[in-house]
């Protein structure tokens, strides 16, 4: 029986409702925006452990080094007074060593946790995936969907290492080398210090356009998969249309976009590296001026000045590292905002695996339908679909709705599985609003076999039991003759174990409906909707498949979307809707007598019963003979 559980759908607040289009160009570089801090703090904040012991090793690396050019001047100077430097040559051998060894494992340990928050990014992002909301699917096509999961998680990883620890490490090293020279000489700190300001300033602000071009540029891989994706679902059609040349070039399209703002990202780049070598050359020059002014002039030593020039030299690998994390930063910031934006779409509760049901398990009573009022429009600007349609469907036997293409027909069961919600007016099943059952347990009483009755790629097996990883043999045996599958599997070299092809393109179009009724039958549903799912049966087998629906519907309240009149004709009652409203419900001779539009819809869409078909063949050929 159905649980009654208010269903509390898992929000996911966004931190900033602005787009993040908008966030990334609000003008400020990432860097400087609370925003983007806050997004990798929460990607982080797992890993701080390991970041902080892979940082400080980090650090310890440099700043062993950092000692270096304090031990060379010692040596310098030792050289000048003919003392020995054996001693303090040990000592520089082994620092050298030291910082090295402490800096790989550092590095290592920070790039291990940099794969960890891929991971547990990736795992997110699959689990928001497969618990979306079918509207929101209607959103982000699944091929962007499929590239923020894999490219966008990709570029975070430079998150850890690039991004956050060489900003922290590069701040901390930058700092400590301008204290030490400092210490050496300030005037030529002061001169120093003036070259590389203005030089950071000039790199700050090209900041904001590398990071809408980072984002532009995962656009571009997102439109690709987005292109291939849709090419490769659909490859015959491509194929047989002939469409590869224009299907190639739309693909295409998000190729070069992506080239185009890549290139983008690495001219900057590029701009960013040559300006640091350059300002670092201006210092260079502007320290050997003021300095040899100052050995000149006594001010200071030359071993002071040697080692002074060594740190302006130490300088360049923190200052690269600062500017390498703005551009890292920028960069996944853009990544991450993708990443953010699709963990923001609305998911359903999750809910428990769903136990197999046993041979000997009692069959279990059918469930009464019936829609209130409903009125329904897709999310977006779309026309409403239904117009306040009610009707009631009394548990047991079988209902079938039929009327014109559109009239929104599969629409009514995409309501009661709740993949969306109405406007207003009600679904109740048992007499209880759907709403107001746990999401879970609604779904595991319907059985649901969509209009195109898709098979996934594995094997016959696999695709009966999704979502049930334990049935038993007997089950499985039951369905398969029930979905007159049975011939089928004997023919098949491995029985239920072969594999169907992606998208089960081994089996034939009338075979993968079976194969779907069969998954369907499997979970012994109170309420089975069929959609179409005799349209390419052959005669023989939609007789069978026929059968098998009268024979369930004592245990089962079937219902069925169909065009063909020898499935209409058996249901126990018929609903026509027609443009978003019902327009009559009765038995099949009642609406052909009652209804314009059913007697319509019977003759034109061929229909009529077959003895009905013969009359009227006969009549057309009457007719024709009596021509002249
Ligand atoms: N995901 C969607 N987003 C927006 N509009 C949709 C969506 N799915 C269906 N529609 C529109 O809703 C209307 C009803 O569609 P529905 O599939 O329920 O019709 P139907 O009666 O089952 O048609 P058919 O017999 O051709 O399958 C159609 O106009 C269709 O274009």
């Amino acid at each position: 029986m159905l649980g009654t559980a208010p269903d509390t759908a898992r929000e996911t607040d966004p931190p900033d409702e602005r787009e993040p289009e908008e966030r990334a160009e609000s003008g400020r570089p990432a860097i400087l925006r609370p925003d983007a801090w806050r997004d990798m703090l929460r990607y982080l904040r797992p890993q701080r452990r390991l970041i902080l012991l892979g940082g400080g090793l980090s650090l310890l690396g440099g700043f062993s080094g950092l000692i270096q050019p304090v031990i060379a001047k010692s040596v310098v100077e030792n050289l000048e007074s003919r003392s020995p430097v054996m001693a303090a040559l040990i000592a520089l051998t082994a620092l050298v060593l030291v910082s090295a060894v402490v800096g790989a494992i550092g590095t290592f340990i920070l790039m291990r946790v940099s794969e960890s928050v891929v991971l547990s990014t990736r795992r997110e992002v699959i689990r928001r995936v497969l618990w979306l909301r079918v509207a929101e699917t209607d959103k982000i096509p699944p091929g962007d969907l499929m590239s923020r999961a894999t490219a966008d998680t990709t570029l975070m990883r430079s998150a850890v290492t690039t991004a956050i620890v060489e900003t922290v490490n590069g701040s901390v090293m930058l700092v400590a080398i301008l204290v030490l020279m400092g210490v050496m000489d300030w005037v030529l700190l002061l001169t120093t210090l003036a070259v590389v300001l203005l030089g950071g300033i000039l790199v700050a602000t090209g900041l904001p356009q590398l990071e809408s071009a980072a984002r532009r540029a995962q656009e571009g891989v997102a439109e690709l998969s987005t292109a291939l994706e849709r090419a490769l679902g659909t490859f015959r059609t491509i194929k047989a249309s002939g469409a590869e040349n224009s299907e190639a070039e739309i693909a295409e399209r998000g190729a070069r976009r992506a080239w185009r703002h890549s290139l983008k990202v690495a001219r900057l780049d590029s701009l960013v590296g040559a300006f640091i070598t350059v300002t670092i050359q201006v210092a260079f020059l502007a320290v050997l001026g003021v300095g040899g002014a100052r050995v000149a002039s006594g001010a200071m030593s030359l071993g002071s000045l040697i080692a002074f020039l060594l740190y302006l030299f130490y300088l360049v690998p923190p200052l690269g590292a600062l500017v390498t994390a703005m551009i890292r930063f920028n960069v996944v910031a853009a990544a991450m905002s993708r990443v953010s934006e699709l963990l923001r779409l609305r998911t359903e509760p999750e809910s428990a695996p769903r136990p197999a049901p046993a041979p000997s398990d009692r069959a279990p009573a059918p469930a009464s339908l019936s829609f209130h009022d409903v009125v329904f429009r897709y999310p977006g600007d779309g026309p409403v679909v239904h117009h306040g349609i009610s009707f009631e469907i009394p548990a047991a036997g079988m209902t079938a709705f039929v009327g014109p293409s559109g009239a929104g027909k599969s629409t009514v069961f995409s309501l009661i599985e709740r993949f969306y919600e109405p406007q207003s007016g009600t679904v109740l099943l048992d007499g209880r609003d759907v709403h107001e059952l746990d999401l879970g347990e609604l779904r595991a009483a319907i059985g649901y076999v969509e209009q195109d009755a898709p098979v996934l790629a594995g094997t016959i097996r696999d695709n009966l039991c999704i979502g049930m990883p334990y049935v038993e043999e007997d089950e499985l045996r039951r369905v398969v003759d029930q979905a007159r599958l049975g011939e089928l599997v004997a023919r098949l070299p491995h029985g239920l174990d072969t594999e169907v092809g992606h998208r089960g393109t081994k089996l034939s179009g009338g075979e993968r409906q079976r194969v779907a009724v069969a998954r369907a039958l499997l979970r012994r549903p109170r309420l089975l909707l069929l959609d179409e799912v005799t349209s390419q049966l052959d005669a023989r087998n939609e007789n069978a498949l026929r059968e098998v629906i009268t024979g369930i519907t004592a245990e089962t309240t079937v219902v069925v979307v169909a065009h063909r009149l020898s499935t209409v004709s058996m249901a126990d009652r018929i609903v026509v809707m027609d443009g978003g409203r019902i327009r009559a419900v009765g038995t099949h001779e009642e609406l052909l007598s009652e209804d314009a539009l059913y007697r319509e819809l019977a003759a034109t869409q061929m229909l009529l019963p077959v003895s009905e078909l013969e009359a009227s063949a006969a009549r057309i050929g009457d007719t024709l003979g009596e021509r002249p």
